[in-house]
């Protein structure tokens, strides 16, 4: 299934941990949307190469998110290209896009690009340390970002960024409010299926990452949670 519209749950692996052949199989095999391939820190070709061919054995979509233009590779169903909305960086909102799209923009097949307006609001993620994000904003600033992503980028998808904390439920709930069509992914701290059905219930798609690391058996329990198999 490669219609982003149609997903409701994925998880997202780190090239940057390991994982064994066992654990993957059973999350490729959960019955999970897609798996995100992606992370802020220690991404190499080597590690996305290697993660890639490993969940490729599996019928599952497979799709990079890229956060650097050197991990790009052949070989995925889709490619997620994330701006940082509330990055105080322009660098992270346009500025590596514009250079990129500079050197491979003749050659890009436009279709296999979706673009991802990300907004992080824990202070204290590697992501948000990197694009030096501006975390300290109320749910109407969030909102605000969203109605931007839509109505002024077209983005097909606001991605409401908590990565390795749980979430506000009134955030998630107003700026879902202020969207229309742009899909609203949520992310972070998902590890048990109570949490995945209250994000569920609020988001068009969750993200599930770091507890596949920490407690394997909850977090496959997710997709149960969420898409009810
Ligand atoms: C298919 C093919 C070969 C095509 C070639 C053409 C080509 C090269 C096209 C390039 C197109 C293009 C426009 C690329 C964009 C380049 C780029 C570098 C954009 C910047 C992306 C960005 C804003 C990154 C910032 C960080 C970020 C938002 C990462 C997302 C992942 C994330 C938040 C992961 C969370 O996990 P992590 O932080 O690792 O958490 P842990 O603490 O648990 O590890
Ligand atoms: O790792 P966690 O906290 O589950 O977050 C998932 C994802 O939003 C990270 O980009
Ligand atoms: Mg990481």
């Amino acid at each position: 299934m490669y219609d982003v519209r149609e997903w409701r749950h994925v998880f997202k692996l780190d090239p940057n941990k390991s994982i064994s052949d066992e654990h993957l199989e059973r999350i490729c095999e959960s019955g999970t949307d897609a798996i995100i391939v992606g992370g802020t820190d220690g991404v190499t070709l080597e590690n996305v190469l290697d993660l890639m061919a490993r969940v490729r054995r599996y019928t599952v979509p497979c799709v990079l998110e890229i956060s650097s233009i050197e991990t790009i590779t052949p070989g995925f169903d889709l490619y997620f290209i994330p701006t940082v909305l509330n990055s105080s960086n322009p660098k992270w909102i346009t500025g590596l896009h514009q250079q990129a799209i500079k050197e491979y923009g003749e050659i890009m097949n436009w279709d296999e690009f979706s673009f991802l307006g990300y907004c992080i609001l824990n202070k204290d993620c590697k992501a948000a340390q990197l694009t030096e994000a501006n975390t300290d904003l109320s749910k109407e600033d969030v909102a605000a970002y969203a109605m931007m992503a839509e109505r002024m980028f077209h983005l097909p998808v606001f991605y409401l960024e908590y990565s390795g904390t749980y979430g506000e439920k009134d955030v998630v709930k107003e700026v879902k409010n202020a969207l229309e069509n742009t899909l609203l992914f949520y992310g972070g701290g998902i590890s048990n299926r109570e949490q995945a059905s209250e994000m569920a219930a609020l988001a068009d798609v969750v993200v599930v990452g770091n507890s596949l690391y920490e407690n394997i058996e909850e977090a496959l329990q997710t997709v149960k949670a969420v898409k009810g198999k």
